[in-house]
């Protein structure tokens, strides 16, 4: 089975524009990564083999890291033969001439949108899916106009513009109205093209090259379409040449892209393979057009779905006489233009109905199993088959899916997963997929929401105005879900009138709160019932949030649930957020408290650990070890809310000295692991800094656990003052001499003097992210950031700049001499496991980079 596309971007930007593009035409997994380290992380665990559909990255720099990063690409599981599209960003120093070899494709940045899906589609459909070599471009433009007309796709007739009579077809003429090129020839123009809204005379006289509506002759009588007239010399005359294009879209690329894309479009409901079938029968020309599912509802012989015949109605041979039916199912397509008829001996279908075009293509499940056969034939044989084989065989795609959808619907029904009303997946199959989600989510350090909406006061239109009217909201409701989300994202009826939703790859709770945004203002559009009545029908909205607060099914739901309430009690019609906010903390002080007296001992204390990076390399240097509270019936709480409860009972100092001891051990393990020295951040909490053991358990830590003092460096608030830590200082001297360092954290936020820093024995000063986040859209704020990493550099202190989370906060950190970031632009706060990879695969990439020759 295809595992998904991986699409590999350092700006942000462009990553979600890579991930929308593909995201909106429906591809299920997009991996997306910002370097091939990240790409190699979140491919982990996938099997190798069959590889990934496509992988899509974008360059910045020149040709020699554009081939760098191609071969590291290569390199990554499944990635050899993964076909690969490259796109140029703008500030990329090389041509398209120095793309390395072996790409699909290549587009520029500003092409994502509108270039990207369709040039892949179109890579497929040539077969140029897997490594080949980006095409020379072609030869000097042949200016011989016979190729155009003898090789073209296009319909010439040139005429005399005296006698205005037929001088010479082109043979795309003769083809498409299978007449021979010689019954054309002396014809007057008028008994074999008839315009509409212009006199033939006139068209002629002004030869202005506009499109007019006409019909063509041909042997089947006439074709519609349009033509247009020019002057050219012919044969040393002069003469007039009409262009036709015909309307068929068995003729014309044009129309077939559009029948394939109302093909496409047309929903997926119970009327939709008829609809899709009537349409390519139509518009395709088609005499007979059928659709097999190979079995259903465990009965071994076929049945037909879909069976659509331009005549009186034969002696239908049953299924297992029509060899070709049986050779489609069997897996083997067939393609006669013409000649069908020597199948006529063997299937009495082709006998019967005299088909002269006939194509049996086999209708594929994702993992190309035969789920049944599409059959169409033509009296008259087919036309263009560079036109009519890719839209029979897109067809065929679309008819599998729809075969595919039926039957997952009818097993959901069956096995109770899927709600009948709305076709959605119901309470039991969303927990299910749910689970998935997280797993998944956990691997690929992937955040989500959980929307939880309830209908407000769905009860009193059931009973004002009936069940069916009360169906007919359900369904309307679901349709607007369904609109407002993204084609990876997941809808379900949890039950009677609650709706639950799954919003995926989050980069920001901004980005779910716009969805929900989104949905309170569809929910608002009056909806009419059948008989005209309108109705107002609004949802009260919660939601949570993977993995911030809970990691598990249950407590996601509960939270999502709880926050609905909490929306209900806002008066309806809007959405909340689930929190255990510092006002919860208050109502439950007591009770937390209690609880957190034994968080410690239960195990209910975590570290995690965020990256801290090179602000020109990127690589990291250090890390951030955070804490949290899994506290067993409210998930996840953030240190926000407890630690001031663990500060008021005094718990910080144990609970302070088992986050440090956890983390130096961590530390050690990765020093030896790995060989890297990375500097460990761990924050002080002004309790601790009064306690006079201070520096003896830091000591005692160090030495436990082997870490190199130099490494661990303490994070101590600005806003601690001086007046309220009496200590503060000499304690910060005692850490500096066991050779700790010292960070000044939330810079900017505390007002604190340059007197007051210069007598800090403090090595960095992390910028806090209330200013990082206002990089763009506050001037004040923005100089603010400026002034300290100038001051923080003339005190000769390291510059850190937290909560970087979009390209321009990076781009102006760097240009302004910021030394080291973090953010969620580089990688959010990660489990030991997850961390733990990211410096396995930064190794591997190392050892492969001195491997490479020179
Ligand atoms: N919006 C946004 N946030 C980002 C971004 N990058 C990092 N962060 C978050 O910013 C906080 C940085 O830590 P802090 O300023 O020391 O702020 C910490 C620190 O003051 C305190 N804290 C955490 N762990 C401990 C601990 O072990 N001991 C003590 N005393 N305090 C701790 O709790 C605070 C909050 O910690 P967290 O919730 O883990 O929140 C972390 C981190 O997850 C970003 O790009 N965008």
């Amino acid at each position: 089975m295809n595992s998904g596309i991986l699409v590999v971007a350092a700006q942000r930007e462009l990553r979600r524009s890579l991930f929308d593009a593909l995201d909106q035409a429906g591809y299920p997994q997009i991996h997306s990564a910002r370097d091939v380290s990240h790409a190699a992380i979140l491919l982990e665990g996938r099997p190798p083999l069959p590889p990934l559909q496509l992988m899509v990255m974008v360059l910045a720099g020149d040709e020699r890291q554009a081939r760098i990063s191609c071969e590291q690409l290569r390199r990554l599981a499944g990635g050899a033969d993964t076909p690969l599209i490259l796109v140029l960003a703008d500030e990329a120093t090389l041509s398209p001439a120095d793309l390395p070899p072996g790409i699909t494709d290549w587009l520029s940045a500003s092409q994502i949108g509108n270039e990207l899906v369709p040039r892949w589609r179109r890579s497929q459909a040539a077969g140029r899916g897997a490594r080949k070599a980006v095409p020379a471009e072609p030869d000097a433009a042949d200016d011989d106009y016979r190729c155009v007309f003898e090789e073209g796709d296009s319909e010439w007739l040139i005429v005399d513009a005296q006698s205005q009579r037929l001088l010479e077809v082109s043979p795309t003429v003769a083809r498409h109205s299978r007449m021979h090129a010689s019954q054309w020839e002396g014809l007057p123009l008028a008994e074999v093209l008839r315009f509409e809204g212009i006199a033939t005379e006139q068209a002629l006289a002004e030869a202005n090259r506009n499109w007019y509506p006409c019909q063509r002759k041909s042997a089947q009588g006439v074709d519609t379409g349009q033509a247009s007239v020019r002057r050219v010399r012919h044969a040393g005359s002069d003469a007039l040449a009409l262009m036709f294009r015909s309307d068929r879209a068995d003729l014309r690329a044009e129309a077939a892209l559009s029948l394939l894309s109302r093909i496409f479009a047309s929903t997926t409901g119970v009327d939709a393979q008829s609809a899709a079938g009537r349409m390519l029968f139509d518009e395709l020309g088609l005499d007979y057009l059928a659709v097999w599912s190979a079995r259903q509802d465990g009965v071994d012989a076929p049945t037909q779905m879909l069976q659509l015949w331009n005549g009186d109605d034969p002696a239908w041979p049953p299924a297992q006489m029509q060899s070709s039916l049986q050779l489609v199912l069997g897996g083997k397509p067939i393609l006669y233009r013409t000649d069908a008829k020597r199948l006529a001996q063997v299937d009495p279908l082709l006998r019967q109905l005299e088909l002269a075009g006939f194509a049996g293509l086999p209708l594929y499940d994702e993992r190309h199993t035969v789920l049944g056969a599409m059959l169409a034939g033509s009296r008259r044989g087919f036309g263009e088959m560079g036109i009519i084989e890719p839209v029979l065989r897109c067809a065929a795609a679309r008819f599998a899916q729809m075969l595919e959808l039926g039957r997952t619907r009818e097993q959901g029904r069956a096995e109770g997963l899927v709600d009948a009303l709305t076709g959605l997946p119901n309470r039991l199959l969303f927990n299910d997929r749910l689970d998935t989600i997280i797993r998944e989510a956990t691997r690929n350090g992937e955040c989500f929401a959980v929307l939880f909406v309830d209908l407000d006061r769905f009860k009193a239109i059931n009973d004002t105005y009936g069940h069916a009217a009360g169906d007919q909201v359900l369904r309307t409701v679901t349709q607007r879900l369904c609109g407002s989300i993204r084609a990876s994202d997941t809808v379900a009826r949890y039950a009677g009138d609650e709706f639950t939703v799954v919003l995926r790859h989050i980069v920001r709770n901004d980005d779910a709160l716009r969805v929900a945004e989104k949905i309170v203002q569809v929910m608002e559009t009056p909806l009419y019932l059948e008989d005209g009545t309108e109705l107002q029908v609004t949802a009260s909205m919660g939601l949570s949030f993977f993995p911030d607060d809970a990691g598990d099914t249950q407590t996601l739901l509960k939270h999502a649930d709880e926050a609905m309430y909490a929306a209900k009690h806002e008066g309806r019609n809007n959405f909340q957020i689930y929190e255990v906010s510092p006002e919860y903390a208050l109502q439950h002080g007591m009770a937390l408290k209690t609880r957190l007296r034994h968080a410690e001992g239960n195990g209910e204390l975590r570290v995690v650990y965020q990256p801290q990076v090179d602000a020109k390399s990127e690589d990291i240097v250090g890390m951030e070890a955070l804490v949290r509270w899994e506290h067993p019936e409210l998930g996840m709480i953030s240190p926000a809310v407890f630690i001031p409860l663990a500060e008021e009972t005094g718990l910080i100092v144990s609970i302070g000295e088992w986050v440090m001891r956890t983390a130096c051990l961590q530390a050690k393990e990765w020093e030896q692991r790995y060989g890297l020295r990375l500097r460990l951040g761990v924050n002080l909490s002004a309790v601790q800094l009064m306690e006079p053991q201070l520096l003896d358990t830091v000591a005692r830590v160090l030495r436990e656990t082997d870490l190199d003092p130099a490494l661990l460096e303490m994070e101590v608030t600005e806003s601690i003052s001086i007046k309220a830590v009496p200590n503060l200082v000499e304690n910060l001297h005692g850490l500096h001499n066991l050779g700790c360092h010292i960070a000044i954290d939330d810079f900017g936020t505390g007002a604190a003097s340059l007197d007051y820093l210069r007598r800090l024995p403090a090595d960095r000063i992390k910028v806090d992210q209330s200013f990082v986040r206002n990089i763009g859209v506050d001037p004040d704020d923005e100089a603010i950031v400026r002034a300290t990493i100038e001051m923080a550099h003339r005190l000769k202190r390291a510059v850190v700049a937290e909560g970087v989370e979009i390209e321009q906060h990076l781009q102006f950190l760097r240009e302004h001499g910021c030394d080291e970031l973090q953010g969620y632009l580089f990688c959010r706060p990660l489990q030991p496991v997850s961390f733990d990879k990211l410096l396995a695969e930064r190794q591997r990439l190392l050892e492969a980079r001195v491997a490479e020759p020179a």
